[in-house]
Parts: C-alpha cells; sequence; structure tokens
C-alpha cells in the first residue's frame, strides 16, 4: 500500500523512530542554583526516563511532557523510552476479546515496576480505572479540546455528518462513537478501523478504501499537527466524549516520592479533576469492561482562600445503547474543593445515570459480550477475556 500520510505529516513515519531513544535533555546546573556551588560534591541527582508507547502520538505526548518537566528543573535529566504494548501488537482481534484497556499500559507498567522506567506518559483515556497495585496517577497536563471529530476521505468535499449520504461507512472502533452515532444517524454504516493514528489516517485515504470518513479524537489530530484535515467537531449534543479524552495523564511507582513531586509541579488541576470525576463516573458504571459512556465536563475557577482551591464542576455523562435505540443522560452542577470532592460527583452522576436506565442498557450490553465470547470460543479462536 502507497505512503497515504496526510500532507501535513511531520516527514518522520513512526516506522523512521528507533524503537527506544534516549536523549538527554540537560544535565546543566544553572547558575543561579544554590546548588551550583557544590561543584566537586558528587553527581546525586537521579536520572529520570520517561515511557510510553511507540506510536508517533504516543512520543509527541512523551516528549511534551518531557519538555515540561525540564523547563521547570533545569537541572534534572529526563530521557525518554518507546515500547510496543499488547494493544499495538495485535490489531486483528476484536478489542471486546483482548481483555480491556490494560492492553496498552500493561507492559509499561512492569517495566515501570521492574524500575527499567520511571514516568509512564499515557493518553489519560487509555488508562483503566483501577490501576495495579504499587501504580498511581500522579500528574496531568492542561487537557487538549476533548472533542471527537470527522475526518472525510481526502478528495471527497462532505462538510458534516449531516452531508454524507445514506449508506456511506463511518470508521470508527468505538462502541461508545458507533452507539452514539447510530442514534442520530441510522441511516450511516459503521465499520472498524483501528491502529494508531498514521495506520487510520491511511486506511481512510487508501484509494480502495471502504471509508467515507472516520471519527477520531480532536487532541491526537491536532498534536499531530494534523488539524487541517478535520472536517468538524463533534460534541454536545450529537456526542458526548470519552472518559479523560484529551488529557495526558503520569503514571509513577506509588513509593516514588521524587517522581510524585516532579508530576504534581506540572499538574493542571483544573483538567485533573475534571478527569477525575469522569473516571469516578465510568468505574461506578463499567463493571470490568467497555462500555459506551460519553462526558463533557468544565471546571470553572473560582476565588478560593489562601492555599486552597475552588472550582465549579459541570459534568454531564450518558450511556447509550449499542444499536442508539436507547439513551441516558444527565448532569450535575456542583461547587468543589477538593479532588475527592470531584470525584464523589462523579460517581454520583454514575447512580443517576444507573438509576434512569442505564442499568439497563449496561445488563444487556454485558449479555451480548458473553455471547460473542461463546461464540467465539466456539469458532476455536484464541480468548483473553
Ligand atoms: N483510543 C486510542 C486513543 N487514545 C488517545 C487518543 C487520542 C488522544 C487523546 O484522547 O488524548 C486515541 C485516538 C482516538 O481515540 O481517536
Amino acid at each position: 500500500m502507497p505512503e497515504t500520510t496526510p500532507e501535513t505529516a511531520p516527514e518522520t513515519t513512526p516506522e523512521a523512530v528507533p524503537e527506544t531513544t534516549s536523549e538527554v535533555i540537560s544535565n546543566v546546573v544553572p547558575e543561579t542554583s544554590p546548588t551550583a556551588t557544590l561543584e566537586t560534591a558528587p553527581k546525586t541527582t537521579r536520572k529520570f526516563v520517561l515511557a510510553s508507547r511507540h506510536s508517533q502520538l504516543a512520543q509527541i505526548q512523551t516528549n511534551i511532557v518531557r519538555d515540561e518537566l525540564a523547563k521547570l528543573h533545569p537541572d534534572i535529566t529526563f530521557e525518554t523510552s518507546f515500547m510496543a504494548t499488547g494493544g499495538d501488537k495485535n490489531q486483528s482481534q476484536a478489542l471486546y476479546l483482548l481483555g480491556g484497556k490494560a492492553l496498552w499500559t500493561k507492559e509499561l507498567e512492569v517495566s515501570m515496576l521492574e524500575g527499567s522506567v520511571d514516568l509512564l506518559v499515557h493518553s489519560f483515556k487509555d488508562v483503566p480505572t483501577v490501576l495495579p497495585e504499587g501504580c498511581e496517577i500522579a500528574g496531568v497536563l492542561e487537557r487538549e479540546n476533548p472533542l471527537d471529530c470527522l475526518i472525510v476521505k481526502q478528495g471527497l468535499s462532505y462538510k458534516s455528518l449531516e452531508e454524507l449520504p445514506e449508506g456511506s461507512v463511518v470508521g470508527t472502533s468505538s462502541v461508545r462513537r458507533v452507539a452514539q452515532l447510530k442514534r442520530r444517524f441510522p441511516k450511516l454504516a459503521f465499520k472498524d478501523c483501528r491502529g494508531n493514528l498514521n495506520t487510520r489516517m491511511a486506511k481512510l485515504d487508501a484509494p480502495d478504501s471502504p471509508f467515507t470518513a472516520i471519527i477520531l479524537a480532536k487532541a491526537g489530530m491536532v498534536r499531530l499537527g494534523w488539524g487541517a484535515r478535520i472536517t468538524c467537531d463533534l460534541g454536545p449534543p450529537t456526542a458526548l466524549h470519552a472518559v479523560s479524552q484529551g488529557a495526558l495523564a503520569i503514571e509513577i511507582r506509588s513509593d516514588d516520592e521524587q517522581a510524585r513531586q516532579l508530576c504534581r509541579s506540572i499538574t493542571h488541576w483544573p483538567t485533573e479533576w475534571s478527569c477525575l470525576a469522569e473516571r469516578a463516573c465510568l468505574r461506578v458504571l463499567e463493571g470490568g469492561c467497555s462500555v459506551p459512556v460519553g462526558v463533557y465536563t468544565t471546571l470553572t475557577e473560582e476565588p478560593a482562600e489562601e492555599g486552597t482551591k475552588k472550582g465549579k464542576l459541570h459534568i454531564t455523562g450518558c450511556v447509550t445503547s449499542l444499536e442508539g435505540d436507547k439513551h441516558v443522560e444527565h448532569f450535575i452542577e456542583a461547587h468543589v474543593h477538593t479532588a475527592e470532592e470531584a470525584e464523589a460527583i462523579g460517581a454520583k452522576l454514575a447512580q443517576v445515570l444507573i438509576e434512569t436506565g442505564a442499568r439497563q442498557i449496561l445488563d444487556d450490553i454485558n449479555a451480548d459480550r458473553e455471547k460473542r465470547i461463546q461464540e467465539a470460543k466456539e469458532k476455536n479462536e484464541k480468548v483473553d477475556a
């Protein structure tokens, strides 16, 4: 297949990037630093290795975090390391058979717990709502635009989902996106489109591609420098985005106090609290497998007493049946003073959704999933449920 990376793509393809890149950012002690006088003292400053998946987007995101850290901590050395994860390696099996989201994070966590790397940089939405023992999210950067967006195949001039002819094939592998869009656009067809963003864009633009358009997270497109390919945004009320979409999270070993301090220094608290509220909502709803949950959150900073924080949290959540025929949506607005209060609001939102119809939708989805796993087993497929 010819290289069909969009015109705006950087020169470097992901294949050109070595599996492991180690780059010393800075170990120079600035002259103004109080430690600058200890020139003969042994260098005890620890080196920190940031790690992520090896996709081009993951590398860009890791470099964003590294640059933020290096800017605030010029006396510390930061390196980066990139590796393939289960999710990258297995792109043919249906996502619902692959055993959950830990797919993208498990190998990285193992390396970190072994001590080979120190800070894991993730798209927050790929991080499971429950982390392994000994791991925690310690840092969250300011959120990029959290919405989904439509990208129409190159050469076609449709400007929105409304304009797509009946029966057009829209690519996405997200049950949330399919459910929400079937509800609004019953005449469109949806088809799996897997792989990292480079792969998905190439699949869309290939001359023999079945797709008229695909749906992606806008944040990824923007970070890759492909914003010009975005046809339109998909936001409320048409579509609510995934929990924590558009935010970057940094995971550390729970016993690594130095890493925690570094993460705190670059954390954007309104993003962190918003994402924690969204994750609390998902944790209550999901019971272990991926569900079509959409959210939209704003957190507006309010005047607070010295040394404290306060914000007005407005969080909307929805759960949609896989065929788009059932949908429950609710929002809560509350003043919050701590991350824990924000999480409590997210959990309460989930509770309200469950009581107003989400329970039935989720039970149906779990039954459907069980059935498909059973069918797959019967077909002798390797299933890791
Ligand atoms: N599911 C994969 C994934 N994980 C994070 C992003 C985009 C960046 C982000 O949400 O921060 C994407 C691509 C997509 O959903 O289109």
